[in-house]
């Protein structure tokens, strides 16, 4: 894989002190890769160290032991390689769908002209072009969220994070962000890693999907979906393969072992 990696999670640990100082173990050895372009889920019961994983390979939090690269480089604090998508976009709400994707990109110190063009071409994107002059109170949920999209694609990262990104969403916006999550990676190729504790979103979307059991958090096996390149939804949801792979994915999630059609167990 070495050409072709983008993210190396090399034996991340995580240890939180709570409230009353005692020690949570929240991840414990987690290594696994992504290739480039791929999209990978991880997924797991509440507590499992999902959003942890996401938060260390962004570097919002740093790791207790082991290491993050990406491209190579070692994940030390956040950088433009990287953009975040959280549940909620929490957007600036004075400012217009097309300024809040511009406000990422001020921090970058890019001249005004550039970022305008920069935060257009994101918008459009997402498919929010007529809605680019809209404040947040102007937008539905799914707007929103595709806006918070525009705004992490907008510097262009080598690699998308994303953390429940569709799960405050109605199941029908939902499903139709999921749709557009898959023609966004159609069109830039980028590499998405993606939090969901949803187990069909989880197989849908991913190309692997890397399961995490709780107490304390540590991978349990990394699943193919083998959808190919089908990215039609209701093609992969009909499929005999989306059927297995979601049942595969739920004994993951378990706990239990399987072992995959090519005798490979997990
Ligand atoms: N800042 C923190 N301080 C102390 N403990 C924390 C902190 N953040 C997370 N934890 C603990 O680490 C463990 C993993 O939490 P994390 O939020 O990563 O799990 P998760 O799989 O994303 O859960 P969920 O699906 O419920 O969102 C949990 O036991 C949680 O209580």
């Amino acid at each position: 894989m070495s050409g072709d990696l983008a993210v190396d999670v090399r034996g991340v640990s995580k240890v939180f002190q709570d409230d009353k100082g005692r020690q949570v173990q929240a991840l414990q050895d987690v290594s696994f890769q992504v290739r480039r372009s791929e999209i990978v889920a991880l997924t797991g019961r509440s507590g499992c160290g999902k959003t942890t994983l996401l938060r260390i390979i962004m570097g919002l939090e740093q790791p207790s032991g082991g290491s993050v690269t990406v491209d190579g480089v070692p994940v030390q604090g956040c950088g433009p390689n990287r953009g975040i998508v959280f549940q909620n976009a929490e957007l600036l709400p004075w400012r217009t769908a097309l300024g809040n994707v511009e406000f990422g990109l001020e921090a970058r110190g890019l001249p005004k002209a550039e970022r305008r063009e920069a935060a257009e071409r994101a918008i459009e994107l997402v498919g929010l072009g007529n809605a680019a002059n809209r404040r947040p109170h102007e937008l539905s949920g799914g707007m929103r969220q595709r806006v918070g999209i525009a705004r992490a694609l907008a510097i262009d990262p080598a690699v998308l994070l994303m953390d429940e990104p569709f799960s405050a969403l109605d199941a029908q916006t939902r499903e139709k962000m999921q749709g557009e999550l898959l023609e966004i990676h159609q069109r830039t190729g980028k590499t998405i890693i993606f939090v969901s504790h949803d187990i069909d979103e989880s197989v849908l979307l991913a190309d692997r999907v890397v399961t995490l059991v709780p107490d304390p958090g540590r991978l349990h096996g990394v699943l193919d979906t083998g959808f190919g390149d089908s990215t039609d939804l209701d093609e992969r949801r009909s499929s005999a393969e989306f059927a297995l792979r979601r049942h595969e994915l739920l004994q993951l999630v378990h706990g239990r072992e399987i072992q995959q059609q090519d005798g490979v167990s997990i």
